[in-house]
């Protein structure tokens, strides 16, 4: 099928990357491999939208958004971002987007924050009221105001991420494609950085690619998801239908007052592990915990309760197994 590149704000069209892989095999001796890092990719993006992009490890995610920031040239296939072709126009293109990635940083280790900042408003020739208005905004929805002066190598984790999102966000970017945000950050810093996402999304239409292995990332950000394995795209609609195209389950973990026999859970839910008097239960993602937690409460003696996600890794594989033996 051929994919309109004027209808979406991101637009690819059987866009394939392949590797030349060189690996030393004996004494003078090479064998040349080729690995298909992204095999056909075919899909659309409108402007505004927040979408995932996810898949297991090596699954070619990356590899997508270097293609679609212009550091890598696809081996075949057609893609735009903003009416422009990244490969070509590279430079163009960097005043369009914004690029975080979760384990590197853009900033500069050694210097305060606020002097990475005044380097790329140097960088990107970002007009002087535009730098300020945006850096006020990010400082204040970020919570920057005390962190300004503060080497990066100084900052936790966290701020970092915060500090690193503020940087891509500095010259008023129409895309932002994340890598990983949340990897490593506490559960108050995550809620910081997402409510932050919506709020840019919502107020500025920012478009959003997002690449995570925190479904809850995806649960409180994106109303659609891609998934990709090998290369190759293997669902794209809402999370929901992701939940039940993998069946997945989510897991209510009960710690009881003492050592008893498996809870007799209301169907589909069931004893998946016993430890002492802790107990594993399985039930459906798509359905609400609050029934299961209810006629548990009603009948055993509780100390305390937590409900765990469907590990994404989980729901692809078994995606990926039904579409493979379909
Ligand atoms: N520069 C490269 N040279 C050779 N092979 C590469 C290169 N970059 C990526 N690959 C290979 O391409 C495949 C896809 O890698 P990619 O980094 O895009 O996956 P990913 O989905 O981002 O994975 P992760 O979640 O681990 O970051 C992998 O098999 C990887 O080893």
């Amino acid at each position: 099928m051929d994919t309109d590149l004027g209808a979406g704000f991101i637009a690819l069209d059987g866009v394939e990357k392949v590797f030349d892989v060189r690996k030393k095999t004996g004494f003078l001796k090479r064998e040349r491999r080729q690995v298909r890092a992204v095999d056909g990719i075919s899909f659309t993006v409108a402007r505004g939208e927040m979408v995932g992009y996810i898949g297991p490890n090596g699954a070619g995610k990356s590899t997508t958004i270097k293609m679609l920031t212009g550091i890598l040239t696809p081996s075949g296939g057609r893609l735009r971002v903003a009416g422009i072709d990244p490969a070509r126009e590279r430079t163009r293109l960097a005043h369009r987007i914004g690029v975080v990635f979760g384990q590197r940083t853009t900033l500069w280790w050694d210097l305060p924050l606020i002097d990475s900042y005044r380097l790329m408003h140097r960088m990107y020739r970002i007009p002087d009221a535009r730098y300020r208005e945006n850096l006020d905004r990010c400082v204040e929805l970020l919570q920057l105001g005390e962190l300004l002066d503060v080497p990066v190598r100084q900052l936790s984790l966290g701020q970092r991420m915060r500090g690193d999102i503020a940087a891509a966000l500095l010259h008023d970017p129409d895309v932002l494609y994340l890598d990983e945000p949340t990897i490593g950050l506490d559960v108050v810093s995550k809620a910081k950085v997402r409510e932050f996402l919506r709020e840019l999304n919502a107020e500025r239409g920012t478009t959003v690619l997002l690449t995570t292995h925190d479904l809850q990332d995806i649960e409180q950000l994106c109303s659609r998801v891609m998934v990709i394995d090998h290369g190759r795209l293997m669902y794209d609609g809402p999370l929901a239908g992701l939940h039940e195209a993998g069946e997945s389950e989510r897991t209510l973990v009960v710690d009881l007052e003492r050592e008893l026999p498996p809870i007799e859970a209301p169907a589909p839910a069931r004893v998946v592990r016993v430890e002492g008097p802790r107990q594993w239960l399985a039930f459906p993602a798509t359905e609400s915990a609050a029934g299961l937690v209810a006629a548990v409460a009603a009948r055993y003696p509780l100390v305390d309760l937590s409900v765990r996600e469907p590990d994404i890794e989980a729901v692809i594989a078994k995606i990926y197994a039904e579409r493979t033996s379909a």
